[in-house]
């Protein structure tokens, strides 16, 4: 996904890095490249240059906090532009109507409609497993696409309301909500036919439908792939139909990212959701955020965070089930592993400091230097043990406490603290561990990549 521009991107910062300010000389290059990088991801000239002017009038006009790198400045400037771009934030799905909140499906043959509303229902479930849903297909030319909402009904477990060809597309669309009303769903979602291309027939079909059911939500689904023309087409039918929003199909495929960067600009309309693979589970929340973060090679530390946090049982339970076959526990010796792995990816602050958002801010309120003073604290009473101590610290004797002190220059209160320590963040350092410890030092190097002044 996006692999491209991350690339491109790439080459931007290069340039720049290692001036002592920003000057329209020396941005002229990174500009430059800026513009190749927004072009061949297939973004409508007229959008690539209002961008590009953008970040020069940022670039020349601002003031920096001395702490800022040029490179860094600049980067800012352009995450802070692409973010812009997109729509700044997530727009969530607005679900408040008197039940049920109908939910529009419009797009071409092939975007991944119907798909996307099985995916979309099992978003919702996700989120509030007591949620009624129902789902209906006003596809009356393919009875397959009929059976293949029905499957996905199932396969979901949400409620299906039948439907066949020889009905007419708004009296079924009709008939699914007077049954939703009158059987308590709290959601509706009316899946409609596609066509190869726009024809007027099948907008005046949707046209009728969206004026029959009154929809809090229309969404526009359109393949990601199709880059500028996926944009035109959403742009159509934002015509024809008041959309509320975009959801954005095969974004696993889609190396360029045209369409993810220019829909919100030529529309006006959010993009709330991107389709990430066929599987059912393969739909998140679009955050221009974390797509700009993606775009700069940073990576997507968010959902990393929340692919981590979403592990932890995962991980919990498999290395209870290593331990439980090995009949050996997570002991000293991997926790000085950890802290050295740590080490590597520039300290447990400094990456701490790196991360945006919530966990940035959670970096401000340790003193600094702290977490990294009483890492090298631990690890200089580990490497005083044996490798036997190390592996079972239950053998440490009072006798040798003393001495394991004496060798880390502290005092046995704090051996002995350093051990109850250790005892209860087992546990966590599980976490930063195998699949998570992976992750995070691709995350890593991404940064060092950026940011060459990190530790
Ligand atoms: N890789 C990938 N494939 C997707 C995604 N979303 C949908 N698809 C695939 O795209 C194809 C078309 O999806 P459908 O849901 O049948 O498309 P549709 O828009 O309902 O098509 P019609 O019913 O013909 O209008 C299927 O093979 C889906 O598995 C996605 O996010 N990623």
């Amino acid at each position: 996904m996006l692999d491209n521009l991350t690339k491109r991107f790439s080459k931007v910062f290069k340039d720049i890095r290692g001036q002592s300010k920003l000057s329209e000389d020396n941005i002229k290059e990174a500009l430059r490249e800026v513009r190749l990088a927004l072009l061949e991801a297939d973004v409508a000239l007229p959008i690539v240059k209002d961008f590009v002017n953008q970040v020069k009038e940022r670039a020349l006009g601002k003031e920096f906090a001395d702490t800022l790198t040029p490179d860094q400045a600049f980067f800012g400037i352009v995450n802070e532009a692409l973010i812009e771009l997109m729509g700044k934030e997530n727009s969530q799905l607005n679900l408040a109507a008197t039940p049920p909140a109908t939910i529009l499906m419009a797009g071409l043959q092939g975007a991944g409609k119907t798909t996307t509303v099985g995916k979309l229902s099992k978003f919702i479930k996700d989120q509030d497993k007591k949620k009624k849903i129902l789902l209906v297909s006003a596809d009356v030319y393919r009875p397959a696409a009929i059976e293949q909402l029905k499957l996905l009904a199932e396969q979901v477990q949400v409620d299906f309301f039948p439907s066949d060809v020889s009905q007419k597309p708004v009296e079924i669309a009709l008939a699914a909500q007077d049954y939703a009303k009158k059987h308590f769903y709290d959601i509706l979602m009316v899946d409609t036919a596609g066509r190869l291309a726009i024809d007027e027939e099948m907008m005046n079909e949707i046209k009728a439908i969206h004026a029959a059911i009154k929809p809090i939500e229309t969404l526009f689904v359109v393949d990601a792939m199709l880059g500028q023309d996926a944009v035109n087409t959403a742009q159509a039918f934002n015509e024809a139909l008041p959309l509320t929003g975009v959801i954005l199909t095969k974004m696993d495929g889609d190396a360029r990212g045209g369409a993810a960067l220019s829909v919100r600009q030529i529309t006006g309309k959010p993009i709330k959701f991107i389709g990430v693979g066929e599987k059912i589970n393969g739909l998140e929340p679009f955050h221009p955020e974390r797509i700009a973060s993606r775009i700069l090679g940073m990576g997507d530390v968010m959902t990393l965070i929340e692919d981590v946090q979403k592990g932890i049982d995962e991980e919990i339970a498999k290395e209870m089930a290593q331990k439980l076959h090995r009949g050996k526990d997570f002991d000293l010796n991997d926790f000085k592993a950890q802290i050295q792995q740590m080490r590597n990816m520039g300290g447990f602050e400094n990456l701490l400091s790196k991360m945006p958002g919530e966990l940035g801010q959670i970096s401000k309120q340790i003193p600094e230097g702290t977490a990294e003073k009483a890492m090298a604290h631990v690890e200089a009473i580990i490497n005083s043990m044996t490798p036997k101590e190390r592996a079972n610290p239950d053998i440490i004797k009072a006798s040798r406490k003393k001495r394991i002190a004496a060798g880390a220059g502290t005092t046995v209160q704090e051996v002995n603290k350093m051990l109850k320590q250790f005892e209860q963040s087992q546990q966590m350092m599980k976490m930063f561990s195998g699949k998570n410890m992976q992750k995070l030092m691709r995350m890593a190097k991404g940064m060092k990549g950026l940011f060459p002044n990190m530790r």
